[in-house]
């Protein structure tokens, strides 16, 4: 392992992940193998997870495809330095922000969407110019194959590599020293990949999970609600860490929400759901049996039929639960929908806020004022109004959580961002020590007078520090033609200096 990242770390030192032309080249490798070996990896996922290859292209292939093509469109700008404003101290000099890759970067994904949580933190690494090392998940143990055969044949392997293993193997990564290491998976395991970073100072991000709410108004269009909750929820059979966890709603609202997903799944799923192609199965016995347990002495509304061969636990729904039981104390991962009855949205709010911040929030109302009310009180990763999920597939918008539900954040320009420092450049000429002497020892009244003039926020703001500046140098520019014998530098000094006694007089 310490060999491996030892090779990264000098193909990386080499400084060949860094032209943009590199970067771009090896994002279009990227695509052409999404693209060429396209039915492998669907079929990979497809195993992994249950799932038809239609439903693994639109959950996943999709997604990475939108990613690297967002990439390819603005990698220039993105990866250009950004000119940053002066101070009148500076203002002649040349100021920017240069983004400059981290270096060596590790990207631990998790076995739900195997696929997307590896290559689209990928595409963010190799996007800011890194080298990088991918460990998918040991579960999904299809898609990790797949990606340990592939990978090589299309990017650079000195600077690309894939890591497979189990937990002794993720153990031993961590004991590297990494420039970032970002992390999918549950919270317990979020805390070990943070100890293992700090003791190398290296920062992470954390893509954790937790229970996502959804809040559904009194006044709402329930069928549309209930159609995209039902889609959010049994989609990959419950297991996608922005499903709605659990629904509050006022009591009265309980018995139509419970009749309107039982007809949406009907649509969805047909009669026969273990039939249908698009009803997925629990990943292993272990999961399956943790949400067996959940269902220990709840009333269930719809649902609960289960098959502990194929692993299938139908759509289900729970009513009346109660806030204490189990179900409610965990993120479920599975096809379990509870149904917490609250009087109304401030103590859907309060009940928000009680609990751990969330990954996502969803709120159903035809009112707007209600759904910002929601917002603006509580907290979470990520919000969609009046749906589900679907804030994860905009590209402008960071992905992340807060909180117990992560920290950090990914997507489009947030990935790059992710996997960039942001280096401060400040480039002075050699000239013009007169005024620099105001810094120089021995401090003065006078000095601390001048620094003041040319540093404080208020004189520098808006419009008027500008115009101020513009007057200073006008005079500057008439003082130095008029005294061509003095030095330009003493020249406008000798015009500082005029105004800034007029302009200490007056403060
Ligand atoms: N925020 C997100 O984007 C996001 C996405 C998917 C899943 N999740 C969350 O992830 C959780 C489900 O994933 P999971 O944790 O079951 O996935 P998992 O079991 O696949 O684990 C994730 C990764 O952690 C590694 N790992 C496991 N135990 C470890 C240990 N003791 N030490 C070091 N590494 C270890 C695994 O090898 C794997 O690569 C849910 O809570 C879900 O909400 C979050
Ligand atoms: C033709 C259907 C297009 C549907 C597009 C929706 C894509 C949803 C993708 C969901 C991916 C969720 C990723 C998961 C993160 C956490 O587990």
């Amino acid at each position: 392992m310490e060999r491996q990242v030892l090779r990264l770390r000098q193909a990386f030192r080499s400084g060949r992940s860094r032209p943009l032309r590199f970067r771009l080249q090896q994002l279009e490798a990227l695509r052409r193998m999404v693209q060429e070996r396209e039915k492998e990896i669907l079929a990979a996922i497809a195993a992994d997870l249950s799932k038809s290859e239609l439903n693994a292209y639109s959950h996943e292939v999709i997604t990475i495809l939108g990613e690297i093509d967002f990439m390819l469109g603005n990698l220039p700008e993105l990866a250009s330095a950004r000119p940053a404003k002066k101070n009148l101290l500076t203002m002649m000099d040349e100021a920017y922000v240069q983004p400059e890759p981290l270096g060596v970067v590790l990207i631990i994904g998790a076995w739900n969407y195997p696929f997307v949580l590896t290559m689209q933190p990928l595409v963010g690494a190799i996007a800011a110019g890194n080298a990088a090392i991918v460990k998918p998940s040991e579960l999904s143990e299809n898609t990790a194959k797949i990606l340990a055969e592939l990978l090589p044949q299309y990017l650079d392997q000195d600077l690309y590599a894939i890591v497979n293993g189990g937990i002794p193997e993720t153990t031993e990564l961590l004991k590297q020293r990494f420039d970032h290491i970002l992390y999918t998976g549950n919270t317990a395991v979020g805390k070990i990949v943070m100890e293992a970073a700090a003791k190398h100072l290296t920062p992470v991000t954390l893509e954790l999970g937790g229970k996502s709410p959804c809040y559904i108004d009194r006044d709402c269009d329930l069928d549309v609600a209930c159609r995209r909750i039902a889609w959010g929820k049994y989609m990959n059979c419950g297991q996608t860490c922005i499903a709605p966890d659990y629904i509050l709603c006022e009591a009265s609202l309980q018995n139509q929400i419970v009749q309107k997903i039982k007809e949406t799944v009907k649509d969805f799923y047909g009669e026969n759901i273990k039939a249908s192609p698009d009803y997925e199965r629990i990943i292993n016995l272990r999961h399956f049996k943790r949400l067996q347990s959940l269902l220990k002495g709840q009333k269930i509304a719809f649902g609960g039929e289960m098959d502990e061969a194929t692993r299938y636990l139908a759509p289900t729904i729970l009513t009346d639960v109660d806030p204490n039981s189990k179900v409610m104390q965990e993120e479920i991962f599975g096809p379990i929908l509870p149904i917490v009855s609250v009087k109304n949205v401030d103590e859907a709010i309060n009940f928000i806020n009680d609990r751990e911040k969330p990954l996502a929030l969803y709120v159903f109302s035809r009112n707007n004022k209600l759904i910002k009310r929601v917002i603006d009180e509580t907290s979470s990763g990520g919000v969609t109004g009046n749906d589900v999920i679907m804030h994860f597939t905009v590209n402008s918008l960071p992905f992340g959580g807060v909180g117990a539900s992560g920290m950090g954040a990914y997507h489009g320009k947030y990935s790059f961002d992710t996997f960039s420092h942001q280096r401060p450049c400040l480039l002075k000429g050699l000239k013009g020590e007169s005024v620099n002497k105001l810094r120089y020892p021995p401090n003065s009244e006078s000095k601390v007078s001048w620094a003041k003039f040319f540093l404080l926020k208020q004189f520098n703001k808006g419009r008027l520090g500008m115009l101020l500046f513009v007057c200073l140098v006008a005079v500057a520019a008439v003082i130095v033609k008029k005294y061509q014998a003095l030095p330009r530098g003493k020249a406008l000094l000798a015009s500082l200096i005029v105004h800034r006694r007029r302009w200490s007089s007056k403060h």
